[in-house]
């Protein structure tokens, strides 16, 4: 087996994030996979080398733990964390485990560790120790069924109220493996350590909240089944050939900026403009008087009536406000490339007629970048059940629609028809200030212009827009200055 656990992505959100695209698998195909490997590789069961990775783990991270608290719950994940016991019992911590269960009507392998730790000389006790140095969350993994009560609850209590760190086993308890979606009582860990897969709801919704510093044993099985969602890589920088010139990198056109809202246009244009577009063209559609952004000389102003835009590419509704809706028709039946955002995606939501034509527009030239109300208006639900299941409404999104979607948010999802879905691993919450969806809007429609497919040229925005934000110097992040950074 490898033994090594890999670290996958930190948890502040700053720094180097996931340097390569890992597959992610949900939960329905780990037992699948569990069941295919019940021995695990050579004499030892999956559990033996779990636990094994654990304990290894908890010695890298707080190597100077002596007290350890093991906090088991009755099933598997349980069983991992009385496999780690024993070891680190055996390597002169002082381990106290917690059970509430019954240890003689456990699964056989997590009997079997059980009776390891008990003979490895591991304390039991009904409650946390006094005092703990390190705490190993093996309550729940992907069998986490109902809400944690009791004894559960209280623990999970004492570890989130502990300085100490926690290690999370395989997830945190109380959050949902495949849809990141966290229980009102969860554990919020300082790392995790996956087991056997990785598991997409650890990068999206309350999944990077809980985790901290995320971690992956493979247990020694290969998968080479195809992946239920893929962590989205890092961006392949491109040369540029000297014999280029400014149509090589393409031609965006920004429709938007309402009264009151010409902001958003501007953004959305230096943003793409800083992205690389070859040209950027502004119809700001609230203030036909303006000529000039004296900030970003090189934007030109056009008026939408006026403008040839038949062969650019668009991004439409960035501070669109209701000025858009009469442009709507014309822009779904005739863009070229488009990039729907904010009101343009409101629009749509209430017009089954705009439904019909964003749907009807050919394969591969649309990107919609919602966020999870807006995403909500177009599915005729709530915000909350979009972020229930990010990745199910993504999807749900892009079949519906057949476009590219980006559901935006703490781990943007990007889904197409017919296509594995991607998880981003970059951004943070500095991103969560007014205007950086219009930045996102106007980088994606750089990188459709400079002729990536859509789903490449959505990723690949995401992906650069939180990197900038990982890698902001300061606590305060602005729109305005993200649009430089990119
Ligand atoms: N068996 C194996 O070969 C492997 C197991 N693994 C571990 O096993 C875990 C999955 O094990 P299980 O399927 O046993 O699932 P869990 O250990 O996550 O929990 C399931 C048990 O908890 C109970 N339960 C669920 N919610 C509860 C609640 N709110 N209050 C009280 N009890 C509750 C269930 O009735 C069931 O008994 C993985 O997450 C992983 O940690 C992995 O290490 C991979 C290998
Ligand atoms: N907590 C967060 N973590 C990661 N990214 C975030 C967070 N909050 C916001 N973002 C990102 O910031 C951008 C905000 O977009 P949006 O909500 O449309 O704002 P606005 O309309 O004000 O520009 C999106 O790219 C979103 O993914
Ligand atoms: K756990």
């Amino acid at each position: 087996m490898s033994t090594n656990s890999e670290r996958v992505l930190p948890g502040t959100g700053l720094g180097a994030a996931g340097a390569r695209a890992w597959p992610l698998r949900d939960s329905a195909h780990t037992r699948a996979l569990e069941g295919s490997h019940p021995a695990g590789t050579g004499n030892r069961s999956l559990m033996e080398f779990a636990g094994l990775a654990l304990a290894r783990l908890a010695l890298a991270v707080v190597p100077h733990a002596r007290t350890i608290w093991v906090a088991c719950g009755p099933g598997n994940n349980g069983g991992d964390g009385l496999e780690a016991a024993a070891h680190l019992q055996q390597w002169g911590k002082q381990v106290v485990v917690s059970l509430a269960h019954d240890p003689e009507k456990s699964s056989t392998d997590a009997h079997a560790a059980w009776l390891k730790a008990r003979a490895a000389g591991v304390s039991f006790n009904d409650h946390p120790p006094e005092a703990f140095d390190a705490c190993l969350d093996a309550l729940f993994g992907i069998g986490a069924l109902r809400p944690l009560q009791g004894a559960y609850a209280d623990w999970v209590a004492c570890m989130n109220a502990a300085s100490t760190p926690t290690i999370a086993v395989d997830l945190p308890s109380g959050l949902d493996a495949d849809t990141g979606a966290a229980m009102p009582m969860h554990v919020t860990a300082q790392h995790t350590l996956s087991l056997l897969t990785l598991k997409p709801g650890l990068f999206t919704g309350g999944g990077r909240d809980a985790c901290g510093d995320i971690w992956f044993n493979d247990l020694g099985v290969q998968d080479s089944s195809p992946p239920q969602a893929l962590l989205a890589g890092p961006v392949a920088i491109t040369r540029r050939l000297h014999a280029s010139h400014k149509g090589t990198f393409g031609d965006v056109c920004i429709v938007g900026g309402a009264p009151g809202m010409t902001g958003a246009a501007l953004l959305a244009a230096r943003s793409a403009l800083h992205g690389g577009a070859g040209r950027v063209f502004v119809c700001p559609l609230g203030a036909p008087e303006l000529t000039l952004d004296p900030q970003c000389p090189e934007l030109m102003f056009r008026s939408f009536d006026d403008l040839d835009w038949s062969a650019m590419t668009l991004v439409a509704g960035c501070g669109g406000g209701q000025a858009i809706a009469e442009s709507l028709p014309l822009i779904l039946g005739h863009a070229k490339q488009l990039v729907l955002d904010a009101d343009a995606l409101n629009h749509i939501a209430h017009s089954p007629v705009l439904q019909q034509q964003l749907a009807q527009r050919p394969a591969g030239h649309t990107v919609i970048t919602p966020h999870p109300l807006e995403a909500a208006r177009l599915l005729a639900t709530t915000a909350a059940v979009v972020q229930a299941d990010r990745l199910g409404a993504a999807q749900s999104l892009a079949e519906r629609f057949q476009c590219v979607v980006v559901l935006k948010g703490s781990g943007t999802v990007i889904a197409a028809p017919g296509d594995i879905p991607r998880i981003n691993p970059t951004g943070n919450a500095k991103l969560a200030t007014a205007g950086t969806g219009d930045v996102l809007a106007g980088l994606v429609g750089a990188h459709l212009a400079a002729g990536r497919p859509a789903m490449q040229a959505a990723c690949e925005a995401v992906y650069r827009h939180g990197q900038a934000a990982d890698q902001w110097q300061g606590t305060v992040l602005s729109a305005s200055q993200l649009c430089h950074r990119t």
